[in-house]
């Protein structure tokens, strides 16, 4: 422990070190693990949800059974975010894009901390392609002497955050709807000398599966356990299975977006509060982990649960 007697020495110490403590707290990022402390995070903006439905483009299969009402998608978000706020996660929301940018609830996909760097992510359907821009306020903070966001080079390289999990020295990475190939080869590229990037095959709608990103299939609880849904996966890799306690989620509970928790630390997470998610939860706790449960049914009729409504900054 340090002391200081003098007490101008004393006085010119915490004047100097409160900024820069503070500086280190607040704007730095960092990911190494998916259920290592939740520190910081953006969540989904439901204001101005939908206004223009001349913009409206139905972008995957679950929007097509129709969009929820903006009072819900309030009530349930306003839920999230006071949950996260009581557990200590300092809470950020996007700035409206406008009005051709008709959905921000999931901003997981726009980007990913990976390491201490910002992976920009390059999105495939247009309504989505500008909604970053509602973060940017939150990447111009992070501080740094290198580059340390990091764009694709191609128009044609696609990428979404929902398709990528870093965990155990690991970034796993599926070939889904939404990322391909020249996706993965970027993330190899750009960080594969720091991490092991393990590419997933999800299976396809022609397939009969409708696994939109890889946290709809694919999701770590706690220190060892997670949450699988195998029927996705082309073949599930080595890493997955030498390395964690599979917790098997079945069809209907993946419609439900059962593995799409988020967790707030390795004893704690979030799902939601549906007849369906329960016995995952029930199979959660049983692994030591408390759940917290919230009403969230708005979003996940948009294609997104917890895990796509939110966009974790730093992790600790
Ligand atoms: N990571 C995720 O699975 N995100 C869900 C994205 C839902 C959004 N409406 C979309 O289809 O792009």
């Amino acid at each position: 422990m340090l002391i200081i007697t003098n007490p101008i020495i004393g006085l010119i110490f915490a004047v100097r070190k409160a900024p820069l403590d503070s500086i280190e707290l607040i704007k730095t990022i960092k990911q190494y693990s998916e259920t290592h402390t939740l520190q910081k995070v953006i969540i989904g903006r439901y204001e101005n949800y939908s206004e223009a439905p001349a913009y409206v483009e139905l972008v995957n299969e679950d929007q097509k059974n129709g969009l929820p009402q903006k009072e819900q998608l309030k009530e349930e978000f306003d839920t999230f975010r006071q949950v996260l706020t009581e557990a200590g996660v300092e809470v950020l929301v996007p700035d409206y894009v406008g009005k051709f940018v008709y959905d921000q609830l999931t901003p997981r996909d726009l980007g990913m901390v990976i390491g201490e760097k910002f992976l920009l992510c390059n999105m495939v359907k247009k309504s989505r392609r500008y909604e970053s821009a509602g973060i940017f306020r939150y990447l111009h903070d992070i501080p740094g002497h290198e580059a340390n966001i990091i764009i694709p080079d191609s128009p044609t390289c696609f990428i979404e955050g929902g398709d990528i999990l870093v965990d155990k020295g690991n970034i796993f990475v599926a070939v889904s709807q939404r990322t391909n190939q020249e996706g993965v080869a970027f993330l190899e590229e750009q960080f594969g000398s720091e991490f092991n990037v393990v590419p997933v095959e999800a299976r396809t709608l022609a397939e009969g599966e409708n696994v939109l990103h890889l946290d709809c299939m694919f999701n770590p609880v706690g220190g060892r356990a997670a949450l699988i849904y195998e029927e996705g996966f082309k073949q599930v890799p080595r890493e997955i299975l030498d390395n964690y306690d599979l917790i098997r989620v079945n069809k209907e509970q993946q419609r439900e977006l059962a593995t799409n928790i988020l967790s707030l630390s390795q004893d704690r997470i979030i799902s939601r509060d549906h007849s369906l998610c329960k016995p995952i939860n029930e199979e959660i706790r049983k692994a030591g982990i408390d759940v917290v449960e919230i009403k969230f049914d708005a979003a996940p009729a948009t294609g997104g649960s917890f895990r796509c409504c939110s966009l974790p900054l730093r992790r600790g």
